[in-house]
């Protein structure tokens, strides 16, 4: 059974649809990549499935939890990245760590070594009792990323999974994400860099115009395909492809429009 489930869900904000009966399905053992222009409904999707908005219509299910009308237990069972969250900035890492082990109900002990391994893993021992505020934005990242993982969940999301890391950190990442995988656990990334996309992911959905356009796997496709060219061709399909034109940095409509 899939752990992760949208049926035909339509979001709109105001007179804005953002997400036009949207459909997918992710299994167990899974790195799914949503992948689509700005303003596609990458975040929306992710927000509906974590609990943190409401669809219009549809329906969703994650790990057994419905997101819609059991909010806090869906978030129990999973952990989130969210595009642009950092930790508090009046707080060091330690001590996030330790409010987030408190909210999930990890005990002291299990808590000190999952820490002491993403630490470890992510290389930022040395910045465990520094201000989050005095981080740089990479660093905040490194920790955003471990606490999605410190309560042991089957199934992470997160918005733009290597977004600030360098190089190093991003192999050490992926590594990670690669054996939590093969573990029987499921990871749902959205991003905007196709590579990270063609590379992490055993699954890749186009997203465009609020409706979920196509599927690939990246290991199946032929070495003459190419995942940029399906997906320009997809969007350009879809017509939503001009639709970043009308959305500002944060990639946020500033003229709202349905999309039909
Ligand atoms: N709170 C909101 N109020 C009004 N419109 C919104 C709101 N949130 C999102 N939207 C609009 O819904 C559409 C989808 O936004 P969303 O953030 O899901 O896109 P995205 O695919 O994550 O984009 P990006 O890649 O730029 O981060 C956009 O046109 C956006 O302007």
């Amino acid at each position: 059974m899939s752990c992760i489930r949208m049926t035909d869900v339509r979001k709109s904000y105001g007179d804005f649809l953002a997400l036009d009966g949207l459909s997918l399905s992710v299994e167990r053992g899974e790195t799914f990549g949503l992948l689509g222009p700005n303003g596609a409904g990458k975040t929306t999707t992710i927000q509906l499935l974590t609990g943190q908005a409401t669809p219009d219509s549809g329906e969703l299910s994650v790990l057994g939890t419905d997101p819609a009308t059991e909010p806090i237990e869906t978030r129990r069972k999973v952990g989130i990245v969210p595009e642009k969250e950092s930790p508090p900035s009046f707080q060091s890492p330690r001590e996030y760590f330790q409010f987030v082990g408190r909210v999930r109900e990890i005990d002291p002990d299990t808590l000190a070594a999952r820490v002491d391994e993403w630490a470890e893993r992510l290389s930022f021992r040395d910045k465990l009792d520094a201000m989050a505020t005095d981080l740089s934005r990479g660093q905040q990242q490194k920790v955003m990323i471990s606490q999605a993982f410190l309560h042991d969940p089957d199934v992470v999301f997160i918005d733009e999974p290597l977004a600030n890391l360098d190089p190093i950190v991003q192999a050490r990442v992926k590594e990670f994400f690669e054996e939590y995988r093969e573990d029987g656990n499921a990871l749902f990334l959205s991003t905007h860099h196709i590579e990270v996309a063609e590379e992490i992911c055993t699954r890749v959905g186009v997203v465009a115009d609020g409706k979920l356009v196509s599927e690939r796997e990246p290991a199946k496709m032929g070495a003459d395909e190419s995942l940029l060219d399906a997906f320009v061709d997809e969007v350009d399909r879809s017509g939503d492809g001009g639709r970043s034109d009308e959305s500002d940095a944060e990639g946020r409509s500033s003229t709202p429009t349905a999309r039909r």
